[in-house]
């Protein structure tokens, strides 16, 4: 990591600061150094490996559903038509595009699970959760939960989030890819943006086919992997 090198460069030019958020921390008083580049690192590696994962499987699941991968490039060229970039201001009009990414969100959540810790005694309903207790949080296990998502849970069908995400299950709140509450991810609408970037420049320009070689092999850990890749074949249009 060159975080060291860059925060000692903005150091030496306090005059010339950008108008980011290294800048803001520098420019706080109250953080060290170490703390800095502990936060520089921690952003890093919850913003670049988790947005790898969503659009690999994105990749993968429009290669398998070829119908909704038209759906989303028919959609995508009557927005933007072939040749203009998507710009932030529209893409809240790739609905189809979004319900893609929601649906690979929640059968393939990027982060499977999440670890919490109760920091004093805390009550659930009838659930009490003495303070120091670690508590995971499967998101995987509740986006895959049939009583929850209905008998299809394990399919691949964007059209259940046709009327937005509260409606997509019996449970507003079931839906969780980034969690939810105070803690919610701090990236979420950053990493929705650059998915629907990416995905639209990918399907103007190319058509998507998962290979003969893949192997449906999900490996859950911090991350939720490929186990054996995500060869996916791209053909210029
Ligand atoms: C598909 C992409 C992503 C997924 C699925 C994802 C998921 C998550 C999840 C589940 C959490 C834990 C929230 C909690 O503990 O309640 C989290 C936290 C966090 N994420 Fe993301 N994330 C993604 C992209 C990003 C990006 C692009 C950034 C930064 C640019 C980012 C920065 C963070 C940070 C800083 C936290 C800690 C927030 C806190 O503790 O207050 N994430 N993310």
């Amino acid at each position: 990591m060159k975080f060291h090198g860059i925060i000692e460069r903005r150091l030496k030019n306090v005059n010339q600061q950008e108008n980011d958020w290294l800048s803001l921390m520098l420019s706080s008083g109250n953080m060290t150094k170490h703390q800095i580049i502990d936060e520089c690192c921690a952003m890093f590696i919850a913003g670049s490996e988790s947005t790898n994962i969503l659009l690999a499987w994105t990749c993968v699941h429009l290669g398998i559903n070829k119908m909704w991968q038209d759906k989303a490039r028919d959609e995508i060229f009557e927005v933007l038509h072939k040749e203009n970039r998507p710009l932030v201001e529209i893409l809240g009009r790739l609905k189809i595009l979004t319900m893609i990414i929601n649906e690979t969100l929640r059968l393939c959540p990027a982060v499977p699970f999440i670890m919490k810790h109760a920091q004093e005694d805390i009550k659930l309903g009838e659930l009490t959760i003495p303070s120091g207790i670690d508590i995971e949080v499967p998101i995987i296990s509740v986006h895959h939960e049939k009583t929850i998502w209905g008998e299809n849970a394990s399919q691949f069908d964007p059209s259940r989030f046709s009327e937005g995400i509260s409606k997509a299950s019996k449970h507003p709140m079931a839906f969780m890819p980034f969690m939810n509450g105070p803690r919610i991810c701090l990236g979420m609408n950053f990493a929705m943006i650059e998915a629907k970037v990416t995905l639209a420049m990918i399907l103007q320009n190319f058509d998507i086919s998962i290979s003969p070689k893949y192997k449906h092999v999900p490996v859950g850990g911090l991350t939720l992997k490929q186990g054996s890749g995500a060869p996916v074949i791209f053909r210029k249009i």
